[in-house]
């Protein structure tokens, strides 16, 4: 049987020198602990490659498939950790690979060490990559018959006074003979496996659960508690397969997402014939087609058709989207109408549903604070209870003339209870259904530590452009303001002043340069007298983008620039007529940019932007919750004043520069803990500051999976509620966990004390607590 989650349980002697790298997110290493625990069903391991060189020695990723538990982690930590040609260890055991770097010849010594340890590791050839591999179920009917002959040998302890009855069924045996036979039978059945794993530990200096109960059972033999013996044997196997089995299901829900896209896709072949074929052999450049009702098998961009693909498995949002030629569409979506056929734009294990199973794999590595802190109390709580029953089996017999099978019982039961096995599983299994829980809903968090302090948000601050608004605003006016006949003069017809502020404008991709660039010019310039293409760009040198302003350029040997009203205020071209004019536009929400040469300002252009319909839900929602809202953006306060008003946000800043967003994400912080939401480079370093970063739309964006603490895979900022939600929700059933796994083993330890528990009762009662805290743990994958 598996030796499973009740192993999670710290060890004695597992030191372990990660644990001292306070960093914000820890990746690799022995953070995965039981996240990872144990697999009872067999688990698909992905294809592991093979040695590398890096520059201290050697990267080699062993396969060891015993090991998915932190009893087995710190056993090998153990034995390898003191070799000196091993450099550093990674352990990933929720894939069940070790990362070793080792010096050049240390590898058989590596898998030596390895194996005595009773693992059997895999390492891959010279040829490449090991294929992944499928482990084998084991069977029940052990555990089946163990279970018949503890219940036995529980009847036959009953029935002991009545005398005759064993002796009906054997003639030599008494009751008690038989009832020590079936106890045996079901501790050799169901318990060799911990025996073993026990004896390895103990050899080793390690005092796991598996030597706990090794020694609790093999006690209670010595007392000949023979049913006892048994029945606990019997139970602790059997929690850990139970256990062991709703883990999975956590450990699933994640590999789960991966199995959204579709293994076969329809490829084009070099003859023009339609074949299915692999997904993964499929080439970026293949053609693929999609029918109606099918899913989609890789990331491409439409070449032919059209549909309506629902992206939920991906962004969360089941309102279809309509989809044309030049579209991006996403593997895991689904074809809803039409059939189509797209242009493959990455391979299979880089679409951005792979980087999103990646990013969530990599954050159930990095250990919430909550986690980090109940390893750490296992790691004492173990030891404490382990010497505190040895205490009590020695010292009051010895010293207070007590029973010294009581008192040796008791301590048993004692030993039971030290397991801390709830306790530590309580808190991986619950962050990892909360991540997969949010994954499902299309957010992406980067690490349980986002998850877990995300319910203490209290300030969120947002970006404008792109986070509220679409992000696409439109000209909506264009004034020249120079006096036509001087116009004429100068060689500034109005055409002309078009022309220039769209040939600047087309340099940039910025949202305010690209609604002038992109504006029909017949709405806004007489096209009849316009020279012949008023829309055609003129040269440009030396263009330069003037960050939080606006852009300038040469353009036949003048320089021009367009921009905001700082920049103008900065070159001293502004009067007070024009910031009237400007103050108009602005109250409307409308942005203004300026076109001017050096010695004046030639015309104004104004863009509107439009804000998104669930912006003004997500800022009513994040009130409900109890989170203020401050918008901070480069433009000017008008604008923002205004839009902040139509969003219901609680307070605008405008005119921030990059330095300044982050001076008042810095400044909130001071008493507060503050989220911000951005999507553009202007963002970055306040992005950077908050304790949780969002970013949007980051489907599309392989940095903004990369760069945010949480990634929002679409641009509804209703997810940004939805996250703090379930966030609270983690943390409420956090706590849950912990205080019911401690208190039921307090209550044990009282009752122990009191001479009123039982072994079997403590088994399971350990059980319980933990197949209570998973059920709970797992009660976030079900919304
Ligand atoms: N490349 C550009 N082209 C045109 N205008 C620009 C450009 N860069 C900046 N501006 C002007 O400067 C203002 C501030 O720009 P900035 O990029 O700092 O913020 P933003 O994109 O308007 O808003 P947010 O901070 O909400 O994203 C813009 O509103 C725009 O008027
Ligand atoms: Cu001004």
């Amino acid at each position: 049987m598996r030796d499973s989650i009740s192993s999670c349980c710290g060890s004695v002697a597992d030191n372990n020198p990660q644990e001292k790298e306070q960093g914000h997110v820890n990746n690799h290493t022995d953070d995965n602990r039981v996240t990872s625990c144990c697999a009872a069903e067999p688990a698909i391991a992905s294809p592991l490659s093979g040695s590398q060189r890096v520059d201290s020695g050697f990267r080699t990723p062993i396969r060891i498939m015993q090991m998915d538990c932190p009893t087995e982690e710190a056993l090998i930590r153990k034995k390898l950790g003191t070799m000196p040609d091993v450099i550093s260890l990674e352990f990933n055991l929720m894939q069940r690979v070790l990362m070793v770097e080792h010096t050049e010849d240390a590898l058989e010594a590596v898998l030596a060490g390895i194996r005595s340890l009773g693992f059997e590791p895999e390492v891959s050839g010279a040829q490449g990559e090991l294929p992944p591999k499928t482990e084998p179920k084991k069977s029940w009917w052990p555990l089946g018959l163990a279970a018949v002959a503890a219940l036995m040998a529980e009847v036959v302890g009953w029935l002991e006074p009545i005398n005759g009855l064993s002796g009906w069924l054997s003639g030599e045996l008494s009751n008690n003979g038989l009832a020590a036979v079936l106890a045996l039978i079901a501790v050799g059945l169901s318990g060799l496996t911990t025996y073993k794993k026990g004896w390895v530990a103990v050899r080793h200096g390690d005092l796991n659960i598996n030597a706990l109960m090794s020694i609790a059972v093999t006690g209670a033999l010595i007392l000949g508690q023979w049913p006892e013996a048994a029945m606990v044997m019997v139970l602790f196997t059997l929690a850990e397969l139970i256990e062991a089995k709703s883990l999975d299901r956590a450990r699933n829900a994640i590999a789960g997402l991966m199995n959204l896209a579709p293994e076969k896709a329809t490829v084009q072949q070099s003859d023009g014939s339609w074949l299915e074929v692999a997904a993964a052999t499929v080439a970026v450049g293949s053609r693929v087609r999609v029918k109606p009702g099918e899913r989609i098998a890789l990331d491409g961009e439409i070449v032919r058709g059209r549909s309506t693909l629902n992206q939920a498995p991906i962004t969360g949002e089941s309102l279809p989207v309509d989809k044309a030629e030049g579209d991006q569409v996403y593997a895991g979506t689904i074809n809803e109408s039409g059939s189509f056929e797209y242009k493959v734009s990455a391979a299979a294990d880089d679409s951005a549903l792979a980087r999103i199973i990646h990013a969530v794999e990599e954050a159930q590595g990095a250990k919430a604070p909550t986690q980090r802190f109940v390893d750490q109390f296992a790691r004492l709580y173990t030891p404490i209870v382990f010497f505190i029953a040895l205490a009590v089996a020695v010292v009051p017999p010895l010293l207070m003339g007590g029973d010294w099978f009581d008192w040796v019982y008791k301590a048993l039961v004692l030993l039971v209870i030290a397991c801390p096995c709830a306790l530590v599983i309580s808190t991986p299994v619950t962050i990892v259904s909360g991540l997969a829980a949010a994954a499902r809903r299309g957010i992406l968090i980067k690490g349980g530590v986002y998850l877990e302090e995300g319910h203490k948000l209290s300030w969120l601050a947002l970006d404008k452009t792109g986070t509220l608004t679409h992000g696409k605003p439109v000209l909506t006016e264009f004034e020249v303001l120079i006096d036509p006949r001087a116009a004429q003069t100068a060689g500034h017809t109005i055409e002309g002043c078009y022309q220039l502020a769209a040939s600047l404008a087309m340099r940039s991709d910025h949202p305010v340069s690209q609604a002038i660039a992109k504006a029909e010019a017949a709405n806004f310039v007489n096209v009849s007298t316009a020279q012949k293409s008023p829309g055609a760009s003129l040269n440009v040198d030396s263009f330069e983008a003037i960050p939080g302003r606006g852009v300038k350029g040469r353009i036949k040997g003048r320089s021009y620039s367009l921009g905001n009203h700082r920049l103008i205020e900065e070159s001293g071209l502004c009067s007070s007529a024009l910031e009237a004019r400007l103050g108009q536009l602005e109250r409307e929400g409308k942005s203004v940019v300026m076109l001017v040469d050096d010695q004046q300002v030639l015309a104004l252009f104004a863009v509107a932007d439009t804000v998104k319909a669930t912006s003004r839900e997500a800022v009513a929602e994040l009130h409900q919750l109890g989170i203020k809202t401050i918008m901070l953006t480069g433009d000017n306060q008008h604008t923002a004043t205004a839009i902040a008003q139509q969003v219901g946000i609680d307070e605008a800043r405008g005119n921030q520069l990059p330095e300044d967003k982050l001076a008042a994400i810095t400044a909130l912080e001071k008493d507060a803990t503050v989220g911000m939401v951005g999507d553009g480079i202007n963002d970055a370093p306040a992005l950077a500051r908050a304790q949780i970063g969002f970013a949007m739309g980051a489907m599309g964006s392989d940095t903004a999976i990369e760069t945010a603490d949480v990634a929002l895979m679409d641009d509804d900022l209703r997810k940004v509620p939805a996250f703090v939600r379930l966030s609270r929700q983690t943390r409420r059933i956090l706590i849950q966990n912990i205080a019911l796994a401690l208190g039921i083993k307090a209550v044990f330890l009282v009752l122990t004390v009191m001479g009123l528990g039982t072994m079997w009762m403590a088994v399971f009662a350990d059980m319980g607590a933990s197949l209570l805290v998973v059920g709970n743990g797992l009660r976030l994958l079900r919304k």
